[in-house]
């Protein structure tokens, strides 16, 4: 891509500092977004993708907090770090401010979808009203032509009636005619950026459909951006141009959308989309992922998925690889964490494969590893990490972290 991305973030690292321990939800992710595309960031419960979605409006809240990295939009700093005069990391000066933040981002340049509409709808007051108010607000029209604007993007995203479902409350809508109300609600002010955390899970399959394809259509005539957060391997192939896999705070693998299904570099990736049903597959043959995630308060040592991984090797308890381009398409990076490419250079070949899962409790694994002959020639270096550096010395309180 030759044009500056819309938003582009940059090591981004979020942590919930609890009485158990640093949470280290989002650990040194980078990935970016251009105009007009519809960019996913996928991955099982507790991945991090909610945490790294608020991050980007600099909505954490206390005990998280943003440590480092940087978020750029349209050339301006959301989050920046620098090294003050005595050492420490401060927010720089070209920062935006809470109030820049809260008058000229939110809402109007990076609107939000949120699950559960009736988190985001207040069910004492009607729908229309809502939605009238808002638009009101956010882009300084009349009482008379914000109502005027309601009924129209009510229209827009396919709420049928709209000027008698205007009068009605939340509670007299369906979860799918809600989910549209929210959608027209980001869209009012004609927002750059739409992150659209999980919108669709509550919703049945039809339904959904319904929604994706009114996303898609309105994504063609607006040109809007989205990030579109979901667990599910299927949205992410009806809705997205490029993915970004998450696994325990990181991004392990990323690409373009039919690049990942057709040449995936991560075992997690694969393990994912083997847990996905599809329309080639029984239920019967669906392969759940073993085991669960690990607690982001304590992440594996080396890969933090070699504890589940099928192609483990012992250099992956040790190296804790950094995502890197491993392959291009269509003009964008293929990148990969997974030592098992050859760009990452430590051995892996001649690694000895871990016992992990079912192999480890007798049962050999149909997905047996490859031949165990060459095992055993460790390599000792490990990965340089090229860490941005935290904003506080907290890290290191956390423990197990000592691959960093
Ligand atoms: N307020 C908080 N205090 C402590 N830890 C938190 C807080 N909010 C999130 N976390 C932790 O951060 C990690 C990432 O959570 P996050 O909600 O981003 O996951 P997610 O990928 O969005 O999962 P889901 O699919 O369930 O929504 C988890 O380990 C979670 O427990
Ligand atoms: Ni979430």
């Amino acid at each position: 891509m030759s044009s500056e991305p819309l938003l582009r973030v940059e090591n981004l690292k979020t942590q919930f500092f609890t009485e158990t321990g640093t949470v280290r939800a989002v650990d040194g992710i980078s990935f970016e977004v251009n105009e007009g595309e519809i960019v996913g960031l996928v991955g099982e419960s507790g991945a991090g993708k909610s945490v790294a979605s608020m991050s980007l409006l600099r909505l954490i809240e206390e005990p998280g907090e943003i440590v480092g990295g940087e978020i750029t939009y349209k050339g301006e700093t959301i989050f920046g770090l620098e090294e003050g005069p005595d050492g420490e990391l401060r927010e720089r000066d070209d920062m935006l401010s809470q109030s820049e933040m809260r008058e000229r981002i939110r809402g109007r340049e990076i609107a939000v979808i949120f699950q559960d509409p009736m988190e985001s709808l207040n069910p004492v007051f009607t729908v229309g009203g809502q939605l009238r108010e808002f638009i009101e607000i956010n882009r300084d029209l009349s009482k008379e032509e914000a109502k005027t604007e309601a009924i129209r993007m009510l229209r827009e995203v396919g709420i049928p009636d709209p000027e008698d479902r205007y009068e009605e409350y939340p509670h007299q809508f369906s979860g799918g005619m809600r989910q549209r109300v929210l959608i027209a609600m980001a869209l009012a002010c004609e927002p750059n950026l739409i992150i659209a955390d999980e919108p669709t899970t509550a919703l049945d399959v039809t339904v959904e459909g319904q929604i994706l394809d009114l996303v898609d259509d309105l994504q063609d005539r607006y040109d809007t951006s989205f990030i579109w957060v979901t667990h599910d391997m299927g949205v992410v192939a009806e809705i997205c141009d490029r993915v970004n896999v998450m696994y325990l705070g990181e991004i392990i693998e990323q690409a373009p959308v039919d690049e990942l299904f057709y040449e995936t570099k991560h075992p997690y990736t694969d393990a994912l989309l083997d847990s996905m049903p599809r329309p080639d597959r029984t239920v019967g043959e669906l392969d759940p992922i073993e085991g669960v995630m690990p607690e982001a308060i304590n992440p594996p040592s080396g890969c933090r998925f070699h504890t589940r991984c099928r192609d483990a090797r012992e250099v992956c308890t040790r190296v804790h690889p950094e995502t890197l381009e491993v392959d291009q398409a269509d003009g964008h990076p293929h990148r990969a964490a997974c030592v098992k490419h050859d760009v990452f250079d430590v051995g892996y070949e001649e690694s000895a494969p871990l016992e992990t899962g079912e192999e480890a409790e007798g049962r050999v694994g149909e997905t047996g590893t490859e031949e165990n002959a060459d095992a055993g020639s460790a390599v000792e270096e490990e990965q340089a990490s090229t860490d941005g550096g935290s904003r506080r010395d907290r890290d290191s309180s956390a423990g197990g972290d000592q691959q960093r």
